[in-house]
């Protein structure tokens, strides 16, 4: 039978990730890839930060100490590192591969928030006509209980009091549409409880983040 949905609803789903350093994000990404790939998806991951571009660059040297930047300028290139890739998910969502994101603009504002130095309202606005996820994953866990997997590294925000800070901003801006796991339990259980949720996951027209619904159509060179 012919179809008369807009091509748009035949798109991929994009998928994403949130939560603390060490709460097990980049092992679930993995999982989900495989299991949707496992269904016949083409399934892409990205990770943000993406270190391997100019911007990610600056962004790598930062969180490794290897320089200084005002809080307000990293912020905004965390934020440039996102919107430059944003015309290849776009891309690739319309063409129906699902995509999967390890942290997006959710971390962005979170970190930044956590310092105390930067309003809430002011750290979304540069990110305001991202594409709008179709389902985030928020894996929730004590910054304690994180600490002890794997123990943190040197980069600048690996310290347990800052993630302290961090998690209860996740926890402050959460809505009702994420979808909160707790991340305390073994992989495979994590990974099944989001398979699980992300298969019932219902397409919908594409939108831009964080814009009224009245004016949001996904074309992200277009106002508002
Ligand atoms: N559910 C889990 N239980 C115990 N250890 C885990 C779990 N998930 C991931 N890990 C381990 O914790 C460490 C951090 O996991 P990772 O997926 O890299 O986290 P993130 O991407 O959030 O930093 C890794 O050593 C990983 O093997
Ligand atoms: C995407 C993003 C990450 N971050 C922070 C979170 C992490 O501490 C750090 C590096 O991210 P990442 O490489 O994902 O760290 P991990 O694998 O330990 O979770 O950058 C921001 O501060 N703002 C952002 O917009």
């Amino acid at each position: 039978m012919m179809s008369f949905d807009p091509p748009e609803l035949h798109r991929g789903q994009l998928f994403v990730f949130e939560g603390i350093d060490r709460c097990g994000k980049s092992t679930q990404c993995e999982n989900l890839k495989s299991s949707l790939e496992g269904v016949g998806r083409t399934v892409v991951l990205y990770s943000f930060p993406n270190r391997e571009t100019a911007i990610g660059s600056v962004i790598d040297k930062y969180l490794k100490k290897e320089i200084d930047l005002p809080d307000q300028a990293i912020h905004l290139l965390f934020t440039a590192n996102r919107w430059e890739t944003m015309k290849d998910i776009q891309k690739m969502l319309l063409n129906g591969v699902t995509v999967i994101m390890d942290r997006y603009a959710y971390s962005g504002i979170c970190y930044s928030v956590a310092k105390g130095t930067l309003s809430l309202l002011w750290c979304k606005a540069p990110d305001r006509g991202i594409i709008k996820p179709d389902c985030i994953f928020f894996l929730d866990l004590s910054p304690l209980k994180a600490n002890r997997r794997a123990g943190y590294g040197e980069e600048r925000y690996e310290v347990i009091e800052f993630q302290e800070k961090v998690r209860d901003q996740f926890l402050k801006i959460k809505d009702s549409s994420w979808k909160v796991i707790n991340a305390d339990k073994p992989t495979d259980d994590i990974a099944a409880e989001i398979y699980d949720h992300a298969v019932r996951v219902n397409n919908r027209k594409m939108k831009k983040l964080w814009i009224d619904d009245l004016y949001n159509t996904c074309d992200l060179c277009s106002k508002p």
